[in-house]
C-alpha cells in the first residue's frame, strides 16, 4: 500500500498496484523542482519511471492504458486514465522533440522518456547508423562450403556469410539451433581472409554464459581450425571495469576496444544502457555479431535490444548480402526484410526432438490453440490441471537424487540434476519456488539449516575462486572426504568444500528465469492462475524451451492460453522508422 502523500490521480493509480512507492516518489519531487502542478503530467512522469522499472526504455501514450496490467492483489478498479495528454506539451518537465534542450523528460512522436534512456537510445541509434553508412567490410567467401558442406536451404551457412559481410549482425534461434556452431566456423572464415589475423574477442552478459561459450568455442576449436586459446569474458569485463563509476568503463568511444571482432553470446540479456556502451566502444570497423534468442525471457533492466533490432522496421535501401545464398536459404517476407538488417534466425534445434520444436514453435507465434492442442497430444507432452501427479514426480526426483548422492556417485548424481528439474514462475506463493523447495526439504526430512546429500545447490553469486558463477547449479554429494557440493565440468566433475561456498541456496525448484541458459531432460513447468502479470509467452517459451525430451505443464488450460496471448510489450523508439 502507498505510503507517500500521493493525492487523487497518482493516489488512485498506486491503490490499484500500477505505480509503486518509487515512481510516485520521483514524480512528486520532480513536481515539486520543477513547480510542475498537473495531475496529467505528474501521472505520465511517473509512468515513465514505472516503465523502466518494469524494462521498458519509455512510455507508448497511445497505448499505455492497455499494455499495464494491474495487480492481481489488487481490487479491480476503473483507471481514470487521461483521454489528453496534451499537458506534457507546455511542462517544464518534458522537452519536446528530438532536438530540444535538456529536461528530465523527453517526449518524440508520443513516446515519453526519461532523458537518460532517450540519449542511450540515440546513442544506439546513431552507432548503426554510421556503420550501416560505411562501405561493407571485404569478404571472400571460397571457404563457406566447406565450412559448412550441408544441403539447401542451409541458414547457418547464410548467417555466417551475412555476419562476415557486415559491420553489425545478429544470429538469433532456440537453444541448440546451432548458433555457436556457426559462430566457431564464421571465426575460421574471417580468419582465413588475407592479412593478418583479426583479433578475435568472445563476451557474454553473465559470468556464466560467458564460460559456457568458452567450453563450446573450444569444443570445437581443433575440428574448425580455431587458436586454442580463444577466451571468452563478460561484457562488463570486456569494457573494462571501473572502480569510480559503475556504469562507465575504460573503453569508451574515445579509447575504442583494439579488436576486428567482438561475437556477444545470450545478447537478448543485454539491457539497454550496457548496449549503448558496448557498441561506443568497438570500433565502427570491426564487426560486430550479436548471437542469441529474442523470444526468451528479456533482461530486468530497461530495454531489450536485441529483439528490438530483429523487429526494426527493413531496411529498404539496404543491399542484399549475398543474393545466391538468400535465393537457398528459404527465407519467408518478414525474414527477407530481417535479412537487410542484417538479421538471420536459425530454425532447427538438434536438441529437442519435433514435439518440443513445434510447441515451443506454436508458442512464439502466438497460436494459443496449437500450442493446447500439442500440450495435450503431442509426444513427450502434457498438461495437468492439479498439483498432485506434480507432488510424485518432484518426491521421485529428490528421492533418487538423494540415493545417488548418499552413495557417493557425484556423476550420477549430477545427471539425476539434469535429469529433470521443476520450473515455477513465481518466487513465493503457492505457485512459486520457495514454497516449492519447502514442500520437498519437508517430504525428505531435511533440517533446516543443514546439508543433506542430495540437497541441490543454486549459486547465487559469481564466485571466481572456485570458477562458479551466478546460476550455476550443483548437489551436495556425500564423498569419502565428506560431504562436498559437485559441479559438472566439460572435463568432469568439481567437488568444492561445503566450507568453501559462500553464496548458495537450496533449489529443488527454479524460477524459468534462473533456468535460463540451462537445459534439462524433462521440465516440469507450474503455471500460476490466468490472472498472474508474470504469466508471459516469453515465459512459457522459456520454459519449455529448457527441455529435450519431455515437458509437463501443470496449470490451467487457460493459464497456458493467457500465457501465449500476452506478449510482453516493451515500449522502444528503436521499433520505429527513422523519421
Ligand atoms: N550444421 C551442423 N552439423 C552438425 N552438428 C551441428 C550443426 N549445427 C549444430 N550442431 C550441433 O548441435 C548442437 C547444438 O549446437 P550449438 O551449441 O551450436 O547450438 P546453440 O544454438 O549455440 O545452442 P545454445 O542456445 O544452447 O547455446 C551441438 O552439439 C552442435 O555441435
Amino acid at each position: 500500500m502507498i505510503g507517500v502523500r500521493a493525492t487523487g490521480v497518482l493516489r488512485e493509480f498506486a491503490e490499484a498496484g500500477v505505480l509503486a512507492l518509487a515512481d510516485v516518489h520521483v514524480a512528486l519531487r520532480l513536481s515539486r523542482l520543477g513547480a510542475e502542478t498537473s495531475e496529467t503530467v505528474l501521472l505520465a512522469v511517473a509512468l515513465a519511471v514505472r516503465g523502466v522499472r518494469t524494462g521498458s526504455v519509455c512510455v507508448d501514450l497511445a497505448t499505455v492504458a492497455d499494455s499495464v496490467v494491474p495487480d492481481e492483489d489488487a481490487p479491480p478498479v476503473d483507471l481514470p486514465w487521461p483521454v489528453d495528454w496534451s499537458a506534457l506539451q507546455d511542462s517544464p518537465l518534458v522537452a519536446v522533440g528530438a532536438a530540444a534542450p535538456w529536461r528530465p523528460l523527453r517526449l518524440v512522436d508520443g513516446l515519453l522518456y526519461l532523458d537518460r534512456y532517450w540519449q542511450q537510445e540515440q546513442l544506439v541509434r546513431r552507432e548503426l547508423g554510421q556503420r550501416a553508412a560505411l562501405l561493407p567490410p571485404p569478404v571472400d567467401l571460397t571457404l563457406l562450403p566447406e565450412l559448412f558442406p550441408g544441403p539447401a536451404p542451409d541458414r547457418q551457412r547464410l548467417a555466417a556469410a551475412v555476419a562476415a559481410g557486415r559491420w553489425v549482425s545478429v544470429i538469433t534461434g532456440g537453444p541448440g539451433t546451432g548458433k555457436t556452431h556457426t559462430v566457431a566456423r564464421l571465426l575460421r572464415l574471417l580468419m582465413a581472409q588475407p592479412g593478418p589475423p583479426p583479433r578475435i574477442a568472445l563476451a557474454a552478459p553473465t559470468g556464466k554464459a560467458a564460460a559456457r561459450l568458452q567450453e563450446s568455442v573450444l569444443a570445437q576449436a581443433a575440428e574448425v581450425g580455431l587458436p586454442l586459446d580463444l577466451t571468452a569474458c563478460t561484457v562488463h569485463r570486456l569494457l573494462g571495469w571501473r572502480p569510480d563509476n559503475r556504469s562507465r568503463f575504460r573503453h569508451d568511444a574515445g579509447n575504442r576496444l583494439p579488436f576486428d571482432v567482438v561475437v556477444v553470446d545470450e545478447s537478448s540479456m543485454v539491457p539497454l544502457t550496457l548496449m549503448a556502451r558496448l557498441l561506443e566502444a568497438v570500433r565502427p570497423t570491426a564487426r560486430l555479431v550479436l548471437v542469441g534468442d529474442p523470444d526468451q525471457l528479456t533482461p530486468v533492466e530497461a530495454g531489450a535490444v536485441l529483439s528490438d533490432l530483429v523487429h526494426r522496421p527493413g531496411a529498404a535501401a539496404a543491399p542484399d548480402p549475398s543474393p545466391e545464398l538468400d535465393r537457398d536459404a528459404d527465407l519467408d517476407e518478414v525474414e527477407r526484410a530481417q535479412l537487410r538488417n542484417g538479421v538471420v534466425r536459425l530454425r532447427v534445434s538438434r536438441r529437442y526432438g519435433a514435439s518440443i520444436g513445434g510447441l515451443a514453435e506454436a508458442v512464439r507465434t502466438g497460436d494459443a490453440d496449437l500450442a493446447v492442442t500439442l500440450l495435450t497430444g503431442g509426444a513427450g507432452l502434457s498438461l495437468a490441471a492439479g498439483t498432485d501427479a506434480l507432488a510424485g514426480t518432484v518426491r521421485r526426483s529428490a528421492e533418487q537424487l538423494r540415493s545417488a548422492a548418499t552413495a557417493g556417485d557425484a556423476k550420477a548424481a549430477l545427471a539425476l540434476l539434469g535429469g529433470h528439474r521443476l520450473l515455477c514462475a513465481h518466487r513465493h506463493g503457492p505457485h512459486g519456488v520457495s514454497y516449492w523447495n519447502e514442500q520437498v526439504s519437508r517430504w525428505s526430512g531435511d533440517v533446516p539449516g543443514e546439508w543433506h546429500p542430495g540437497q541441490p545447490l543454486l549459486v547465487t553469486a559469481n564466485d571466481y575462486e572456485n570458477r562458479l558463477f551466478n546460476g550455476d547449479t550443483g548437489v551436495v554429494v556425500d564423498t569419502a572426504d565428506g560431504l562436498r557440493a559437485a559441479f559438472a565440468r566439460a572435463d568432469g566433475v568439481d567437488l568444492v568444500p561445503l566450507s568453501r561456498l559462500s553464496s548458495v541456496a537450496t533449489a529443488h525448484a527454479l524460477t524459468v528465469h534462473r533456468s535460463q541458459g540451462s537445459q534439462y531432460e524433462a521440465v516440469t513447468v507450474l503455471l500460476p492462475p490466468a490472472g498472474s502479470p508474470l504469466l508471459t509467452r516469453e515465459l512459457l517459451y522459456t520454459a519449455v524451451t529448457r527441455a529435450r525430451t519431455r515437458v509437463h505443464v501443470v496449470g490451467s488450460e487457460d493459464a497456458v492460453r493467457a500465457a501465449v496471448e500476452r506478449q510482453v510489450v516493451r515500449a522502444s523508439g528503436l521499433r520505429r522508422p527513422v523519421t
